[in-house]
């Protein structure tokens, strides 16, 4: 049988992109998402914005729930700070397959943690499996319906402290209504929404950054 689209994404990486670049690894992401093949990524609008709250977080440990290709990962991940680490959350083994394979070609591999399951059976073993105490941030772009339940359960494993920073990919596109009435109707968090567009499109969408009070 033929390739996936994350195989001839990889595959676009593997020709275009300059090993141990991360920056020519995400242009080659975005141009083949735009002339070849559109594909799930953050994309470079949402991802400036995705850029400058990491830069302004700067965290020692961040989460991503949802790898996918590895696209946002490597974004993260190449404007980590010396020393610190990106745990991604991936369940499906071709997507994670893929991602492994991108992330290396970026040269990032000893800055992020790949974990292969379900974010809710990962999430409540972070603190034992990574030393972790809490997240200093944490990207939301997995299955909008489970932004809800593992919000909750980063709250309930105590991973969550005064000041760590939430950001939800696609809260307008597909949507994450549930999740929208969550941050901004609950006391704990202090939410505010930037506004941009679908990846590779011109259709309204955004990135919601919840800041946990504690
Ligand atoms: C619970 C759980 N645990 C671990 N990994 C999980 C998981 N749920 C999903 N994942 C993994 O994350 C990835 C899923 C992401 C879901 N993202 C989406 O469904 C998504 C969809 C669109 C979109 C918009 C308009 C359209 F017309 C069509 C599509 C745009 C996006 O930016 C998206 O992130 C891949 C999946 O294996
Ligand atoms: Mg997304």
């Amino acid at each position: 049988t033929g390739s996936s689209r994350p195989q001839r994404l990889l595959k676009a990486v593997q020709r275009n992109a300059a090993k141990g670049d991360p920056q020519s690894v995400i242009s080659a992401i975005d141009y083949f998402c735009r002339h070849s093949e559109w594909a799930m990524n953050v994309g470079d609008e949402k991802g400036s914005i995705l850029d400058s709250v990491v830069s302004e977080v700067s965290p020692t440990t961040a989460l991503e729930l949802g790898t996918y290709c590895g696209y946002s990962t490597v974004r993260i991940a190449r404007l980590l700070p010396p020393g610190a680490s990106l745990i991604t959350l991936e369940f499906n083994p071709d997507y994670a397959a893929v991602a492994r394979q991108v992330i290396a070609h970026s040269g990032l591999q000893d800055k992020i943690h790949l974990v292969e399951g379900p974010s809710g059976d990962s999430i409540p073993k972070l603190k034992e499996r990574f030393g972790i105490t809490s997240l200093d941030f944490v990207f939301l772009d997995h299955w909008k319906d489970r932004y809800v339940p593992d919000t909750k359960l980063l709250e309930e494993c105590g991973l969550l402290r005064k000041g760590s920073v939430l950001l939800a990919d696609n809260v307008i596109c597909p949507g994450a209504p549930e999740y929208l009435d969550y941050v901004r109707n609950n006391p704990r968090y202090e939410s505010r929404y930037f506004q941009s567009h679908l990846e590779y499109t011109n259709v309204e969408d955004g990135l919601e950054k919840s800041v946990f009070l504690g």
